[in-house]
């Protein structure tokens, strides 16, 4: 349905109770996969929904979304108190009422008053619009209203005292503006410190680790982790998530991984749940009592789509001590926030354990490339160019990218490290951007452009000088072979001037943190709203709400809009529509979009999500890929079964096989990994053959003898399912 028609109708909350609401947290992910594979035909229609998603802006207006209640075009009743004023204030002439009322629309002080009872501009015009009709239609007109207005008439008022009347002829056309109030109240994002009692009960000591790259701050602050009685870490990444989740099992702390869609627990009967956590940011648990908290990354706060959880995660986290790690101008923001939470402040400061250098010189041909370079590139067909380049050179590489499977990223990662392994060379994207430590002796910038995704257009952009120097300081990592000193240049000659200039820029301050609706506001407006679509109700939240603009900014939340309207036509009540809208997935894969309206549509119709339904729609058992296409389809079906697992953890009863998913998740993890073992070969063959490329991945999609090879397995494997 589209927003211009939908059209509200406004019921008194009364009774309605706010409820216990969801804890629902999400992992929004920043890194844009171009996949390119076959579209099937829903698969298709997905994407045209998406295009005109993407690319139809609409205003954020009430008016465009609210019916008025129709109006009597007689004055129901004439009282005698209606008459008796006629006799006593004498009849009024048509033409004074309207220039009075005219007088009363050119008041800016009107148009301030209905702006704070909730009318913005257009609505406020349709009102006046009917208030003037009834004025000049109406005979006779109420008593209070036709004696005030022959007062104006006669120089005993001005046109503003007619605002009342006004006001509560607008109610009478426009119901909710009785709660406006109370709407406007419930999405009061002024004072977010607020929203977090159990956090705001306890005098939180924060302890600010800042400095450059590699200067310990995680070091550190990870050191009081392991020396506390319980602690959770919070990265940014999955890939940190796990890393520091070893480190601390490794010295004896046990330590579970929590992330959006995997739980690994450190007792191996997953009964116990270990005092020390590492989790991805949005999984901060916000609730659990903790000695010592790590945020990992926090200048993060900025991020104009995950810098809401930065922000939950140091408000909320029920911790003594709060560790906060990252770059130095995150330090005022972070006192001045403090303010509101009564915490007390820190700073330590870094500097880098090991000397950078920035060179002169660009790599200029990939014949100089060296044992120890790592070449980053913002988007896969580069990385496919340079690996094909490098294997004719003889030379083997470690490719790691946002959209592979952890399981595949950190195998990479692993052989790129060890001294012992022939691959000596790794291709990237920024997904080692943050806080990762690998055995990188020289960063080559390929290029400095990176596409990103604005308001449904992709745009190229420069990095940031931050993000430049986030990757730049993977190299010369303290505590590896190339400890002694760290190298950073570009692949080509032509950028060489402007890595010079980011990385040498003075950083600014950072002086907003990004904020988000939480879910519990929401699911209020829903009782406040209750035949308004999720989207609509987005929409007229972001209108009333109100935020304190020098320190926050509200993250984009286009993702959450337009997974509501894929979703809209199918049937759920509102809060499990929250948890679909959630969803950290790629929407630019068709694939993957699909298979979320699919699950949404299974368990709207009341059916349980199987793994035997699952592996029946993706076509399982799905052989090692041999083409880039099949390649990126199996990177899709990874994601759809990370959604699978991610919606398992919020609806356990619906989505019961999370261990049968996760078995069939590690084979297309592993699959992923030989084909990616193997990217030359792909790269060559799909050059070769792009067309049969295009129809095996179609058919891989369809093997109706795989799909019951598959069957017949998880049949035996799950005697009970029905
Ligand atoms: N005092 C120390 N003793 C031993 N190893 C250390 C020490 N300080 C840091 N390291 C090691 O140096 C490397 C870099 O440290 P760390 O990851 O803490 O840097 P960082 O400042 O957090 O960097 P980034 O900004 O990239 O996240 C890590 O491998 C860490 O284990
Ligand atoms: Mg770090």
């Amino acid at each position: 349905m589209h927003l211009f028609s939908t059209q509200l109708v406004l019921r008194c909350p009364t009774g309605a109770r706010h409820r216990a609401f969801l804890s629902c947290s999400y992992i929004l992910r920043n890194n844009v996969h171009n996949r390119s594979h076959k579209r099937t035909k829903v698969s298709s229609r997905v994407a045209k929904q998406l295009k005109l998603t993407q690319t139809h802006k609409k205003p954020v207006s009430l008016a465009g979304v609210i019916k008025p209640s129709v109006l009597p075009s007689q004055s129901p009743n004439t009282s005698t108190d209606d008459t008796v004023a006629l006799d006593f204030a004498g009849p009024l002439s048509k033409a004074d009422i309207l220039a009075v009322l005219n007088q009363f629309f050119r008041q800016p002080e009107v148009k301030s008053l209905a702006m704070q009872q909730g009318m913005e501009h257009s609505l406020f015009l349709q009102a006046f619009s009917e208030f003037r009709k009834y004025c000049a239609t109406i005979s006779p007109l109420p008593s209070e209203l036709h004696i005030k207005l022959s007062d104006i008439i006669n120089g005993y008022g001005t046109a503003t005292d007619l605002f009342p009347f006004f006001l509560q002829h607008a109610k009478v056309m426009y119901p909710h503006l009785d709660y406006v109030k109370d709407l406007r109240h419930a999405s009061n994002l002024t004072s977010p410190a607020q929203l977090f009692p159990l956090a705001r009960a306890k005098q939180r000591k924060i302890i600010i680790h800042a400095g450059p790259t590699n200067s310990g701050k995680t070091y550190h602050a990870f050191q009081r982790y392991l020396a506390s009685k319980s602690g959770i870490y919070c990265g940014p990444l999955k890939m940190l998530a796990v890393e520091l989740a070893q480190k601390s099992n490794d010295v004896g702390i046990a330590c579970d991984l929590v992330t959006g869609e995997e739980r690994n627990f450190a007792d191996p009967e997953g009964l116990m749940p270990a005092a020390h956590i590492s989790c991805t940011v949005e999984m901060t648990d916000i609730e659990r009592p903790i000695e010592v908290a790590i945020i990992d990354e926090i200048q993060m706060l900025r991020d104009k789509q995950r810098g809401w959880a930065w922000l939950r995660a140091f408000l909320g986290v029920n911790a003594d001590e709060v560790h906060l790690c990252g770059e130095e101008a995150v330090i005022d923001l972070i006192k001045n926030i403090a303010l509101d939470t009564g915490d007390t402040v820190e700073v330590k400061r870094y500097k880098r354990l090991t000397p950078i250098e920035y060179m002169n010189e660009p790599l200029g041909s990939i014949e100089n490339v060296q044992d120890g370079d790592c070449i980053v590139c913002f988007n896969k067909s580069s990385i496919y160019q340079l690996c094909r380049e490098l294997e004719k050179m003889g030379r083997q590489c470690a490719v790691i990218y946002g959209g592979l499977p952890p399981g595949t990223k950190l195998a990479q990662a692993s052989r790129f490290n060890d001294p012992d392994d022939p691959c000596k060379v790794l291709i990237a994207t920024d997904a080692i951007g943050m806080g990762i430590n690998l055995n990188i002796r020289r960063v080559i910038f390929y290029s400095l452009l990176k596409i990103e995704e604005s308001r449904g257009s992709k745009i190229n952009t420069v990095i940031s000088p931050s993000q430049a120097l986030q990757i730049a300081g993977r190299c010369g990592r303290y505590g590896t072979t190339h400890k002694d000193k760290g190298y950073v240049t570009t692949f080509h000659g032509k950028d060489l001037e402007l890595m010079h200039d980011l990385l040498n820029k003075q950083i600014n301050p950072i002086d907003k943190a990004g904020i988000h609706p939480t879910a519990d506001m929401i699911e209020l407006y829903g009782y406040y709203l209750p035949h308004a679509s999720l989207s609509d109700i987005i929409d007229i939240f972001l209108s009333l709400m109100t935020i304190d603009g020098d320190k926050y900014f509200l993250c984009q939340i286009d993702q959450f809009k337009q997974i509501a309207e894929i979703i809209e036509h199918i049937e759920m009540p509102l809060r499990t529509r929250y948890v679909f809208c959630c969803a950290p997935i790629p929407l630019q894969s068709a694939f993957v979009t699909t298979m979320l309206l699919k699950y949404a549509r299974q368990f709207s119709a009341g059916q349980p999500i199987t793994g035997k339904w699952l592996a029946e729609q993706i076509g399982w058992p799905l052989p090692k890929p041999i083409t880039l296409n099949e390649l990126t389809h199996l990177e899709a079906v990874h994601d759809s079964m990370d959604l699978y697992n991610w919606l398992s953890y919020r609806f356990e009863d619906q989505f019961p096989d999370k261990v049968e998913v996760k078995d069939m998740q590690m084979a297309i993890d592993k699959a992923i990994l030989e084909g990616v073992c193997e990217i030359t070969k792909l790269v060559v063959i799909s050059e070769n053959n792009s067309d049969k490329d295009d129809m095996r991945v179609e058919k891989l999609k369809t093997l109706p003898s795989n799909i019951s090879r598959i069957l017949e397995k998880l049949s035996e494997k799950l005697p009970n399912e029905t």
